[in-house]
């Protein structure tokens, strides 16, 4: 098995004698996505904090490529971007690229290709005070993929950014991990998510409450798929009485199950032409999962 490139182990983290992270282990392998997820609090800045070695740990150990965070070592392998960036306005984009490029001993020829993947090239010499908020962000993540980031730290990266925006953000991201960078993102958006990363760990107050894909994560903790019947007219109630479910509007009838009898169920209502006229299926989202294992209110995700 490859080496990971993120390793935590019990690590706990204090401002004081406040208690902010317990005992959290998890890692990122090479080319992989992990989206950290929790509620304002839980713990994730100060996990990044840590990462970076700007925090001294209460426990436990954290190695980036097998170094100690906060020594040199371990600094070049983060490209890390903040959740708010700032550039000086007067300088154009290819300006803030030659510095940090600069910065970290890189070459500059790779700037036109790091603004072209962003999507930035039109704009790389207007001055960034010119830019929207969303330029600004990817501006920010052409930053972060400055030379080949063995480890890409993502702290709310898409946070004030539109949906396309956001698309094309993941896009450059899954690009990065395909080139072999382990990328750790922290993010309270469950949709976009879900299907942009490899794995999610959830925190709560501090506590890793669960680490997986979406589908080991759901299997755990066993939720149902829901089967949305949609009944020929007249057939709900005698569906209803031989599968169970609950009805909508007459004829519709939704249906909850396990993993385990889902393949059965399909099958039997796939029979039913005599009473049944459609059939969707709806596995545990995200947000199921998350309600699930932070024992957040639904009001908490708002
Ligand atoms: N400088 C600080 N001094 C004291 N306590 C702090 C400090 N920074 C954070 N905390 C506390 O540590 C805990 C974790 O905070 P943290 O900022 O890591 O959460 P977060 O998951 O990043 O939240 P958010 O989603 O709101 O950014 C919270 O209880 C917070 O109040």
């Amino acid at each position: 098995m490859t080496d990971p490139v993120l390793s935590l182990s019990s690590v706990s983290l204090a401002y004081g004698r406040t208690r902010a992270v317990e005992a959290a282990s998890f890692e990122v392998a090479p080319g992989e996505r992990l989206a950290l997820l929790g509620h304002n609090g839980a713990g994730k800045s100060t996990l990044f904090k840590a990462i970076l070695g700007f925090m001294p740990l209460a426990g436990g150990t954290i190695r980036v490529s097998g170094h100690a965070p906060g020594t040199d070592a371990a600094r070049r392998a983060i490209n890390y971007l903040p959740e708010v960036v700032t550039f000086p306005r007067s300088l154009t984009g290819r300006e803030v690229l030659r510095y940090f490029t600069g910065l970290r001993g890189e070459p500059r020829r790779q700037i036109a290709d790091l603004l072209e993947r962003v999507g930035l090239s039109d704009a790389a010499d207007r001055a960034v005070g010119t830019y929207s908020k969303g330029m600004r962000q990817r501006l920010g993540l052409a930053q972060a993929l400055i030379g080949a980031p063995r480890l890409l730290l993502l702290d709310e990266p898409t946070s004030g950014l539109d949906p396309v925006s956001r698309h094309d953000f993941y896009g450059v991201i899954a690009e990065a991990a395909g080139r072999g960078s382990a990328v750790l993102l922290s993010s309270h958006g469950l949709d976009e998510i879900e299907h942009r990363t490899d794995r999610v760990a959830i925190l709560s107050q501090g506590r890793m409450r669960a680490i997986g894909t979406l589908d080991a994560l759901a299997r755990e903790a066993n939720l149902p798929t829901r089967l949305r019947v949609t009944a020929r007219e007249g057939a709900a109630d005698g569906l209803q009485a031989e599968y169970g479910g609950r009805r909508f509007n007459g004829c519709r009838l939704d249906i909850d199950c396990t993993a385990d009898a889902k393949l059965d169920l399909v099958a039997r209502l796939g029979a039913e032409a005599g009473r049944v006229t459609d059939l969707q299926m709806s596995p545990p989202t995200l947000g199921d999962v998350y309600l699930h294992f932070s024992n957040l209110d639904a009001e908490a995700l708002q």
